[in-house]
């Protein structure tokens, strides 16, 4: 399967843009008020409209209720829900079941005892996104430009598709890739001249270098 890219908390018309042109597999729009790319309910039906299935979108939220999701799912019409909160499998399960969408969930980590989580998850999610666990002091649980070792996956036995992000920029993401296995990249700081910024020339630069190691691969 080819690789998987994913620019995530796209806010405006511009950056939506160069992200569909560079060819981004999935774009990901922030549904979550803390966050310096939270995206009203408004501004993610105009977005959502642009991409004209172009890439997939993907709606991130962190432990939202029903009525988010209704409200979410009515605006964006997400391809994928991602789950960036604590939520359980059987929460999973339950809004797997609501929606009827595929949901990807973030698994934060630091150390190795993090993975244990896997096998409950790997029973109903559809793809797992592995990011650096947050400190407990942080406002948001992602979308803090921090990486964490990716060699602790390095000897993963996961029969799920996955992904890797956290900190990821044009310079580390081959690496990212290599050591972990992901099927996919996904970066939110790496691509900002600030938090809530995103630069197009780092756009860019971060699809041209994740779409660089599928070349190495198939040589
Ligand atoms: O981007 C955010 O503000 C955010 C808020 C809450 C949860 C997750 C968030 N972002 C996701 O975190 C990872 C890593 O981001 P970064 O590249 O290190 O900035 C990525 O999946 C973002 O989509």
């Amino acid at each position: 399967m080819s690789l998987l890219v994913k620019i995530c908390g796209l806010s405006t018309r511009e950056t939506l843009e160069t992200a569909l042109d560079a060819g981004a597999d999935m774009v990901g729009f922030v549904f979550f008020p803390p966050s310096p790319r939270h995206v009203s309910l408004e501004t993610g039906r105009d977005l959502g409209r642009q991409v004209k299935g172009r890439a997939l979108k993907v709606a991130l939220t962190v432990d939202a209720d029903d009525a988010t999701f209704d409200n979410i799912v009515d605006a964006l019409s997400p391809d994928i829900l991602q789950l960036h909160g604590q939520e359980s499998a059987a929460r999973l399960r339950d809004i797997k079941q609501k929606f009827g969408r595929p949901v990807m969930k973030a698994v934060p980590v630091a150390t190795s005892a993090d993975l244990a989580v896997l096998p409950g998850y790997a029973a109903v999610a559809d793809r797992i996104l592995f990011d650096a666990r947050a400190p407990k002091d942080a406002t948001r649980p992602g979308g803090l430009g921090a990486a964490f070792d990716w060699h602790l996956l390095e000897h993963l036995d996961l029969k799920l598709p996955y992904m890797v992000s956290g900190g990821l920029d044009a310079d580390n993401v081959a690496e990212a890739l290599r050591v972990t296995g992901a099927g996919g990249a996904d970066v939110s700081s790496g691509v900002e001249s600030a938090p809530g910024v995103k630069d197009p020339e780092l756009i860019k630069a971060f699809i041209r270098a994740a779409r660089a190691t599928q070349e190495l691969s198939v040589r």
